[in-house]
């Protein structure tokens, strides 16, 4: 019972329970460090993000190893829940299972499975190919089966608004419910009629789990606040590469800068300073740590010398 009320998955329920909430994405520890230092109560961990961290567009193209190791990594750097974006769950039903495991393991609050077919676009991109409704709702179903902790989070995501339309959304959303998804999430509505339309069809059905909205940027999706999705019945919003697409720009422009003139001088003031990045690291901690460990070994050296 204490276990699972302090799992990060009841952690992430418990938040849900009070209030909507805004995830970041992170692409790294430092990112999500940052996430959490900026008042942040849970982020993401977003494939494109991940993916384009290590050089790579969002096709699915890392393996389950590398997208846990890289995620354990972040959730390991801060204390608020991760849920974490495992795009079509590495194969079949039964991989979903092994991905579950492994997601637990790394300390994830939860995990998001897709409809799409390999190669999976992002669900912003034309050209998305989607899997029968009872393949996905097989995945679901391995994937609950598969939890050792019931609070971790099985999140639904649908990609069928672009192929199916919206009453392809609502219906296999539906299916995903009956096959044990602890939340849903439309891909790439398009208004925020859409938005509005899709959480009162859920309502009118009687489905009450949390539903999420995607505000990725150059997508689909109209710029609404997280405020405004929470007046439109979503729990969940996700920012996944807003962290990721400020960071590349700033580094882009620098180095042009630097090519240009030879020296970073004119742009100290847009550079975290050593202290504000040793801060964020905790670096003074640890120096703390190796002094102690050395006065203990100094202690020894002095016992040992005595006899
Ligand atoms: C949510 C998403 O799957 C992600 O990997 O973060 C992407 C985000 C993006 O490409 O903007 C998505 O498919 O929407």
């Amino acid at each position: 019972m204490t276990e699972r009320q302090d799992s990060p998955g009841s952690r992430l329920r418990r938040l849900l329970d009070r209030q909507m909430v805004t995830l970041p994405g992170a692409f790294n520890a430092l990112t999500a460090i940052q996430i959490e230092r900026a008042g942040f109560e849970a982020l993401y961990i977003s494939g494109a993000g991940l993916s384009a961290a290590r050089g790579l567009p969002d096709l699915g193209l890392l393996s389950l190893t590398e997208v846990v190791s890289d995620a354990a990594t972040i959730s390991r750097a801060v204390t608020i829940p991760a849920l974490m974006d495992a795009d079509t769950g590495f194969g079949s039903a039964l991989n979903v299972m092994r991905t579950v495991e492994q997601c637990e393991a790394a300390g994830l609050a939860g995990m998001q499975l897709e409809d799409q077919e390999l190669p999976k676009r992002c669900g912003h991109l034309p050209g998305k190919v989607l899997v029968s409704t009872s393949e996905m709702a097989d995945k679901l179903r391995a994937a609950c089966l598969a939890r050792r902790d019931p609070d971790f989070l099985i999140v639904a995501r649908t990609d069928a608004r672009a192929v199916e339309g919206m009453e392809g959304a609502v219906k296999r959303a539906l299916a995903y419910i009956e096959a044990g998804a602890d939340a849903l999430f439309p891909e790439a509505l398009e208004s925020a009629e859409e938005f509005r339309f899709f959480a009162e069809r859920m309502a009118k059905e009687g489905v009450k789990v949390p539903l999420v909205a995607n505000m990725t940027e150059f997508g689909k999706t109209p710029y609404l606040s997280a405020g405004e999705f929470e007046a439109l019945g979503y729990r969940l919003v996700l920012f996944p590469v807003s962290a990721l697409r400020v960071a590349a720009k700033a580094v882009e422009e620098f180095l042009h800068d630097l090519k240009r003139v030879g020296s970073q001088k004119d742009r100290l003031s847009q550079m975290q300073t050593r202290r504000e990045l040793y801060d964020l690291l905790r670096y003074e901690d640890y120096e703390r740590q190796s002094r102690l460990l050395e006065k203990h070994h100094e202690e020894r050296h002095d016992d040992t010398s005595d006899r």
